[in-house]
């Protein structure tokens, strides 16, 4: 595929979210390549995650938002893929790329209430609603008196669960969505509540980046892609997302992990609860990045993944959050 001569297809899932965040991805490459509007062009693929209407915890396996848009790349489809990086298994794909990581948006749990209700304003027995385990364990962690409803679909239906947030029964107190959704699509003023501090609620890990695929063998387009990556957030969700696949922890994991870039320090703080909330670990550590190669600083940032995966299993992590259940792993 020569840039110059032909169009770029970006494949996309067609809700409203996704089609926001590959058209930001569309404008990033025509502004650094120069190229035109009709040279980069969108492709909207269906998922096996927007079809299927069964809670997601339920759904079980990784990669339901995924899998249709990497055959899409592998069958000559489209020439790069956007996806939101929570929803990538960490197992990577044969003859695919991720070429760039760019910046970060918000990567916080936001609490959508009615009225304005802040997490602690929450009444006695309040329903919140959300298909996370991560989100549902953790909130009550710190609410045990909390009801928490699973619930699924778009942006849209979720908010239209709670009075006075969008179209729906607003049958729910309140339900958590990611901020970076919220914003993306600029409702995060309307809506948000409570931005949930990660202390609180552990983000999942890759959460509000975005990764951009590509096939390996598309060398030209690879280096191209190069100029949309963020190394700040790479580093983080590299840390992020080593843990999860080292802990065998699948998206449906009551599992949360931040990275933050610090200077030249990188840090990693996770959390592993039981599903009902009543009991959990943490931990956290950092690395020192120093001025080596691209490749030593994304080893370095495995290394603090694993290093705190390692210390978590070492305390029961598994056992706790009964995971290597979703993928098959260990027992
Ligand atoms: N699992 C669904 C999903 N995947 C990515 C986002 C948007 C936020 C992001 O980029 O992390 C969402 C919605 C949500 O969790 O509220």
């Amino acid at each position: 595929m020569s840039a110059a001569t032909s169009t770029v297809r970006i494949g996309t899932r067609g809700s409203a979210l996704a089609l926001t965040q590959t058209g930001h991805v569309a404008d990033a490459l025509r502004a650094t390549t120069g190229w035109e509007e009709e040279q980069v062009e969108l492709v909207r693929v269906r998922t096996e995650g927007d079809v299927l209407t069964g809670s997601l915890a339920s759904l079980g396996g990784t990669g339901v938002f995924v899998v249709a848009l990497r055959e899409a790349l592998l069958m000559g489809r489209c020439d790069l893929a956007v996806h939101s990086l929570k929803d990538l298994p960490t197992a990577e794909a044969p003859a695919l790329t991720v070429a760039a990581v760019p910046r970060r948006e918000d990567p916080r749990d936001a609490l959508c209430a009615r009225d304005g209700l802040g997490l602690m304003d929450l009444p006695a027995g309040a329903t919140v609603g959300t298909g996370s385990p991560r989100r549902a364990a953790q909130l009550l962690a710190s609410r045990p008196d909390l009801q928490v409803v699973d619930i699924r679909g778009n942006v849209g239906t979720r908010l239209g669960r709670v009075p006075g947030l969008g179209d729906g029964p607003g049958d729910l107190d309140a339900v958590v969505l990611a901020a970076a959704g919220l914003r993306r699509l600029d409702l995060d003023e309307g809506v948000v509540s409570e931005l949930l501090d990660p202390t609180v609620l552990c983000p999942a890990p890759g959460q509000g980046a975005l990764a951009i695929e590509c096939r390996t063998e598309d060398a030209e387009l690879r280096d191209t892609l190069a100029a949309l990556d963020h190394e700040p957030t790479r580093l983080a969700v590299t840390a992020e997302r080593t843990l999860l696949a080292d802990l065998e922890a699948g998206c449906a994991a009551p599992l949360g992990a931040l990275g933050t870039l610090d200077g030249d320090r990188l840090y990693l703080d996770a959390v592993v609860l039981r599903p009902d909330g009543g009991a959990q670990l943490r931990a956290s550590s950092s690395v020192q990045l120093g001025s080596a190669s691209r490749a030593d600083r994304d080893a370095a940032a495995r290394g603090l993944g694993s290093e705190l995966a390692r210390r978590l299993l070492a305390e029961g992590a598994a056992e706790l959050a009964g995971l290597g259940q979703h993928q098959g792993g260990t027992p």
